[in-house]
């Protein structure tokens, strides 16, 4: 181990730190965090490192199971370290097998143990008594480890083609479904909630684009913008927590706010009162079946969309959106990671696989995209990346 090195690192986390307490800017957290990983591996025998990540699915299912105990509440209110007895209690689960989870847990920063088999509430403790963590933990678990651990299998019996079709991405292949990702979660109540809180978890820890994005200046300031006009048709819009979320941001913005998504979500949306408090209007509208209906809209705006789909597919839909809009007016904001060409981090990355797991989707960098939207016959305004490491923003008109 070169300690010489070591102490290098150590250096730069401190500096970066420094840089974060006084600019408090997610940037620097980012990357003090990202230096602090790299001491803390350059501090590891690599053997041993190798060792714990093929033992992490461990961890996931510990905490798993720990939830399924009714660990992480009790845990969370407590203001004196938690005798074992007590977290065995709320379930009521064998205290051995409590003890055997909880050392897992405490190794991995779910827990403090200040006194043998007692303990405290950590950060991330109280994070899993969160419905949306809860969905994380619980969708990827169910809907996608058993897919990931077929990855290998799937992919030799593919001969390493790059998957692009949604009907036969890993999911598919592991149990043997003849339909697509988001309509198998539609035949499962059960897996839908754990995924839509799993994926409202993923927005509420983020800015808001219209917090950031310059709105004003690139939406609501054009002599064309009347009361009338559609301003902005959210396609895929799921329960439509952006266009409420934009709404509260401008109050007084002119034009309609118009969701999209399939009619059953739609079904599910219809009447919703933070909908109608708000003024959105919900259309059915599948942008692989049918030309979008909403003509001459100022933004047609795509959340965590198009990484769902292969080049192919996003075809069809740009396909689809273009004869709609109006030339010099009209805008595509697509709100996804903007992979970079280098060094890309860790979770746009697993995000990555996990598209490709689910629907044979992917993350794109920046000249996959570039690629993609002209040669559908759009044209790329501005990459809009966001400070720290959230999703970017593409904007782009017909070329
Ligand atoms: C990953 S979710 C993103 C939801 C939302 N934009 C967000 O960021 O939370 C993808 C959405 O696309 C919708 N979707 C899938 N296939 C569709 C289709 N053919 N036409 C319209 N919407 C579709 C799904 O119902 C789902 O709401």
């Amino acid at each position: 181990m070169d300690i010489q090195h070591l102490q290098g690192l150590l250096a730069e986390a401190k500096t970066l730190l420094d840089s974060y307490e006084s600019t408090q800017t997610d940037t620097f957290r980012v990357q003090a965090q990202e230096k602090a990983t790299q001491v803390a591996r350059a501090l590891e025998r690599p053997k041993d490192a190798i060792l714990k990540l093929s033992f992490s699915p461990v961890i996931v299912m510990a905490v798993k199971t720990a939830d399924d105990m009714n660990v992480f509440p009790v845990l969370a209110q407590a203001t004196a370290p938690v005798p074992l007895a007590e977290l065995a209690a709320a379930k009521p689960a064998d205290p051995l097998l409590v003890e055997r989870i909880m050392r897992v847990l405490v190794a991995n920063g779910f827990a403090e143990e200040p006194a043998p088999s007692e303990y405290l509430p950590t950060a991330l403790s109280r994070e899993m008594t969160q419905r949306t963590s809860i969905g994380a933990v619980g969708s990827l678990f169910h809907e996608f480890l058993p897919s990931i651990q077929k990855v290998p299998e799937y992919l030799q019996s593919t001969n390493y083609r790059n998957p692009d079709d949604p009907m036969l991405a890993p999911l598919q292949y592991t149990h043997n479904l003849k339909v697509d990702g988001f309509t198998w979660l539609c035949q499962n109540p059960e897996a839908l909630t754990r995924f839509n809180n799993f994926m409202e978890g993923q927005r509420a820890d983020r800015p808001h684009w219209g917090d950031w994005f310059p709105v004003r200046e690139q939406l609501l300031d054009h002599p064309d913008m009347t009361a009338e006009t559609p301003l902005l048709v959210d396609l895929g819009a799921g329960r439509g927590h952006d266009l409420i979320g934009f709404r509260k941001r401008f109050p007084d913005a002119p034009g309609k706010l118009i969701l999209e998504d399939l009619s059953s979500v739609i079904d599910e949306v219809r009447g919703a009162q933070d909908l109608e408090a708000a003024s959105i209007d919900a259309v059915a509208h599948d942008f692989f079946a049918e030309v979008q209906p909403v003509q001459g809209a100022r933004a047609y705006y795509f959340k965590n969309v198009l990484h769902d789909w292969s080049d192919e597919k996003a075809t069809i839909i740009f396909n689809h959106l273009k004869p709609a809009m109006k030339r010099g007016f009209s805008k595509v904001i697509m709100e996804e990671y903007i992979i970079p060409d280098q060094n890309a981090r860790s979770l746009p990355c697993m995000t990555d696989i996990a598209v490709m797991v689910f629907c044979s989707g992917l993350e794109r960098t920046q000249q996959r995209w570039s690629n993609l939207l002209t040669s559908v016959g759009l044209r790329v305004i501005k990459f809009w990346v966001r400070e720290g490491d959230g999703l970017g923003i593409i904007e782009a008109e017909l070329a």
